[in-house]
């Protein structure tokens, strides 16, 4: 038994639809890392988990998880991990507590070892409180905490989350960060988590695959892809739109090492040095008398990223990537 996750050249095509979902994407999570997969709606992450734990087939490539072919040997698969995913099917006329006890009981838990786990969990969820109200009448947030507690009773070595947070306040959200946190340092649970949100990749993950239209656009640390994508944002409106192309080109060779893009009317450049670097797009459209409407200094957003990443050439996206 081992925690390790290997993709190798994952394709799935839904016939309805004519969607491919997940084109030909590899990547491996190492036993006790810390994995995030980070994409827009709609970009692929909840096909490539449901392939990963053995709910779809994929059309083709191969999944090893913990050792096992997810096709081959799915129910050796299913026994080593831990699955919360974002549409769960739990009764709402049981309490949270006999929903938890009911877990374990399926899990091969006799009956007081089964209400202890229960307990614990539901302390470790901070539903304690909670537990013995109908889950019909818990908030989203709850119900998620709730749903985290049923993946963790029988302690996988390998847990899959598909967006946990998502629609969370923020108390809510920083309790499940924490207790994945725990279970990742503590325990050495493998982690793959998906999310849309860039700032969960971020803080939780020790590395993170970004996807967009079912393929990987980058791979690497937190660190390594933000120093990748740089850190500010140059975002500048020009008076004549005619001159876009004109301007882009001047500050691309005027300026070292920094990213420029056309996007319709604007310009984005992407700069490690946002207030100085500013001062020099400025000087360098104004030795040629381009206007400037507006120009702004910000931190790239996950859409700003993707924009960068997924206009690159294929080549050299996926140099990196591998
Ligand atoms: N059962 C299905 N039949 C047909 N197309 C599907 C099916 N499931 C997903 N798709 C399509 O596959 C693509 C990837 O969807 P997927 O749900 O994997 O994305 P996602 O990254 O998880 O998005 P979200 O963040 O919105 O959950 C989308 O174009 C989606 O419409």
């Amino acid at each position: 038994m081992n925690g390790r996750i290997e993709v190798e050249n994952l394709t799935k095509t839904f016939k309805k639809g004519n969607v491919q979902a997940v084109k030909d994407v590899s990547f491996q999570v190492e036993e006790g890392e810390f994995f995030a997969f980070l994409g827009p709606n709609g970009a692929g992450k909840s096909t490539t988990v449901q392939i990963l734990t053995t709910l779809i087939n994929a059309s083709s490539g191969k999944v090893e998880v913990a050792g096992y072919d997810v096709i081959g040997e799915p129910e050796h698969v299913r026994r080593h991990i831990g699955v919360a995913l974002q549409e769960t099917g739990v009764d709402p006329d049981l309490t949270g507590r006999e929903m938890v006890e009911l877990q374990a009981f399926i899990f091969g838990f006799g009956k007081e070892e089964g209400k202890r786990r229960a307990q614990e969990l539901l302390d470790i969820v901070d539903l304690s409180e909670a537990s013995e109200r109908r889950i019909g009448g818990y908030s989203g947030g709850m119900r998620r905490r709730l749903d985290l507690a049923l993946t963790l009773v029988n302690e996988p070595n390998i847990l899959f989350l598909d967006e946990p947070t998502t629609g969370l306040d923020p108390s809510s959200r920083a309790a499940i960060w924490k207790e994945l946190r725990r279970l990742n340092k503590e325990k050495g649970t493998t982690i793959f988590l998906t999310t849309q949100y860039l700032e969960e990749a971020d803080s939780l993950a020790d590395r993170i695959g970004i996807i967009n239209k079912g393929e990987i656009v980058a791979m690497g640390s937190p660190k390594d892809l933000k120093s990748e994508i740089g850190q500010d944002l140059i975002t500048i409106t020009l008076k004549d739109r005619d001159v876009i192309e004109h301007s882009v080109n001047l500050i691309r060779t005027q300026m070292e090492g920094v990213d420029v893009l056309a996007q319709q009317e604007k310009i984005l450049v992407y700069v490690e040095e946002g207030t100085r670097q500013l001062l020099e797009v400025v000087r360098i459209l104004d030795t040629e008398d381009i206007g400037i409407v507006d120009i702004q200094l910000s931190s790239p957003t996950l859409d700003d990223i993707f924009l960068k990443l997924t206009s690159e050439t294929k080549e050299g996206v996926k140099s990196r990537g591998e």
